[in-house]
């Protein structure tokens, strides 16, 4: 039974679903040697924001294949590190975008009503309206920077209290920011113009300190700014200075540079500043949601199915999943034959996806084939994560391509491999809707079921030569589950397929060689 390592707090819920199929051990507040000392016992490790998967401990997890995020954020995961070993690293990309919004809008309130100070004044006794008179937000501008899950949910709920919206997302279109209510500016004019900003965007190079000194300067002075995404976005330094000059009035603060908050300037700040313990995603609805999307995923990876919400396999989102589960595995069974066919190192992969097939996105059945074409070298070793890389590195080039006008089945493959060797082509469709079919071989048409031990001969189609093969394999106690011949002319060259109970033993290829009419002979194993 699989092993899963449950290393920060997660709900119930997702340790039932892991339970199903792996012995779950749940430790959480490990120490990073800790980590590394037992990770190499575990296939699949999950965790929160509060676990940080280094370099070190990805190389020390010889057995992992999944890591789990119950959140959004994977910036706690070395993702690049996972990616090389083939580990895929998974998500809860929407389970608590909810969440998180709201805990923007209820910081942005508690600010404009000083509702934590009010709280806190009455609690010790007072009772001091004067100095917890507050503003309104509405009719107010808010700048949302970020206009992703998070960020639109906030606009929706803002423009529904009467805010005023603007954004400032690069990667998001004028149509779509309007669709949601929401002029789109430049990062400067926001934030001149906003009278609160919050913050909806992943760590990355380019938004870490996004929010420094400069641009502090460039806000109204009495501006409040809400960061709900990710420590380090906002210069920490920046800020508890220009709240303490009185440069803006206002900040709530969820995340920081570094987690848990050590010693921080923005603990002496007085009521300006609200700071909350990375509280975005902490409702119960939304822990129950990412445990169960990141436990599900979990538990199908070890499964041997695709995740639906991998970081580091592109362009497998749910629905696409769904809709091409069937079809990368024909492409990973094509990937397979075609690789044995080419023999050797394969340079030139060719994937062609034809008829209805051919309006579909093709990245994830690039990657089956390349995984399917990979899998005679490395096995188990390559996988969906990376199996561009591995195919990269290798010098393997692909070309895709696509024929919407080939309709002799509904959607079919083709794959075509060029090595040292020579060149080997495949074609295969799905029948109903999961059933393998090989509908050509090197240009023969066949039509067969993929087996698991195949023989393949390139032959003169003339009598006689069924019945030798047929002894040939008898005689090394071979049995023949099925066969067909391929032919384009009759006593033309044509293609032999077989479909063999055991595996071919060793040296029987060049006996079938030298059966008379044989030119060639491939056996496959899949
Ligand atoms: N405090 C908490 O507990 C939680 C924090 N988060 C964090 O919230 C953030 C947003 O999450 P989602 O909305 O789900 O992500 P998302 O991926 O749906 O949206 C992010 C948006 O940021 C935009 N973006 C990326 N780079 C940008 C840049 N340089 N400048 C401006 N915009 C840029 C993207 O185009 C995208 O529209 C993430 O950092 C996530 O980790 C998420 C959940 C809970
Ligand atoms: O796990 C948590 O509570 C933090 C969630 C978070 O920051 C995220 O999902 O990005």
């Amino acid at each position: 039974m699989s092993k899963v390592l449950v290393s920060d707090p997660i709900d119930q819920a997702g340790i039932d679903i892991l339970s199903q199929v792996a012995t779950v051990d749940v430790k959480t507040n490990l120490k990073p040697e800790e980590l590394i000392s037992i990770i190499g016992e575990y296939d699949a490790l999950m965790i929160r924001s509060g676990t940080r998967v280094t370099q070190e401990i990805i190389e020390a997890g010889t057995n992992l294949k999944i890591i789990g995020r119950a959140g959004v954020g994977v910036d706690n995961v070395h993702v690049p590190t996972a990616t090389r070993h083939g580990i895929v690293v998974v998500n809860s990309p929407e389970g608590n975008t909810i969440a998180a919004a709201e805990h923007a809008i209820a910081m942005m309130l508690a600010l404009s009503r000083h509702i934590p100070d009010a709280n806190a004044s009455v609690k010790r006794g007072e009772w001091d309206r004067k100095t917890f008179v507050g503003t309104e937000v509405y009719k107010k501008t808010l700048g949302i920077v970020g206009l992703g899950k998070i960020g639109s949910h906030v606009a929706a709920v803002a423009k529904a209290m009467g805010m005023k919206l603007l954004a400032f997302d690069p990667f998001i279109s004028t149509e779509r920011a309007e669709q949601i209510g929401c002029q789109l500016v430049d990062m400067d004019l926001l934030a001149q113009q906003a009278d609160y900003i919050t913050l909806h965007i992943p760590k990355t190079p380019e938004t870490t300190h996004l929010i420094n000194a400069e641009l502090l300067a460039k806000m109204k002075p009495n501006a409040r700014i809400i960061n709900c995404a990710r420590g380090g976005i906002i210069d920490e330094d920046a800020l508890a200075n220009a709240l303490k000059s009185g440069q803006i009035i206002g900040a709530a603060i969820d995340v920081f540079e570094s987690e848990p908050l050590g010693e921080s300037k923005l603990r002496d700040i007085g009521k300006e500043i609200i700071l909350t313990p990375h509280l975005g995603a902490s409702t119960a609805e939304a822990q129950v949601n990412v445990a169960i999307d990141v436990a599900e995923q979990i538990r199908d990876v070890l499964l041997g199915l695709p995740a639906r919400s991998a970081v580091n396999i592109p362009g497998l989102g749910p629905d696409v999943l769904e809709e091409l589960k069937p079809y990368m595995q024909l492409a990973e069974t094509l990937g397979k034959l075609v690789g044995q066919l080419a023999g050797g190192r394969v340079e030139l992969l060719n994937i062609r996806l034809q008829g209805e097939l051919a309006t579909n996105t093709s990245q994830p059945l690039v990657i089956a084939s390349l995984k399917g074409l990979l899998h005679q070298a490395l096995r188990e070793r390559v996988n969906y994560v990376n199996a561009s890389i591995e195919a990269k590195e290798r010098g393997i080039r692909v070309i895709e391509t696509r024929d919407a006008s080939i309709r002799d089945y509904s959607g079919s493959l083709h794959l075509e491999a060029t090595g040292n060797l020579g060149t080997h082509a495949v074609t295969g469709v799905l029948l109903g809707d999961s059933e393998i079919h090989l509908t050509n071989i090197d240009g023969f048409p066949i039509n067969v079921p993929p087996s698991q031990h195949m023989l393949f001969t390139l032959h003169r189609d003339m009598p006689g030569i069924i019945g030798k093969l047929g002894s040939l394999l008898g005689s090394f106690n071979v049995n023949i589950a099925s066969m067909q011949v391929g032919r384009k002319i009759v006593r033309g060259d044509a293609v032999m397929t077989l479909s063999l109970d055991d595996p071919l033993p060793d040296g029987i290829l060049a006996e079938i060689i030298k059966v008379p009419g044989i030119r060639d002979a491939y056996t496959v194993t899949l």
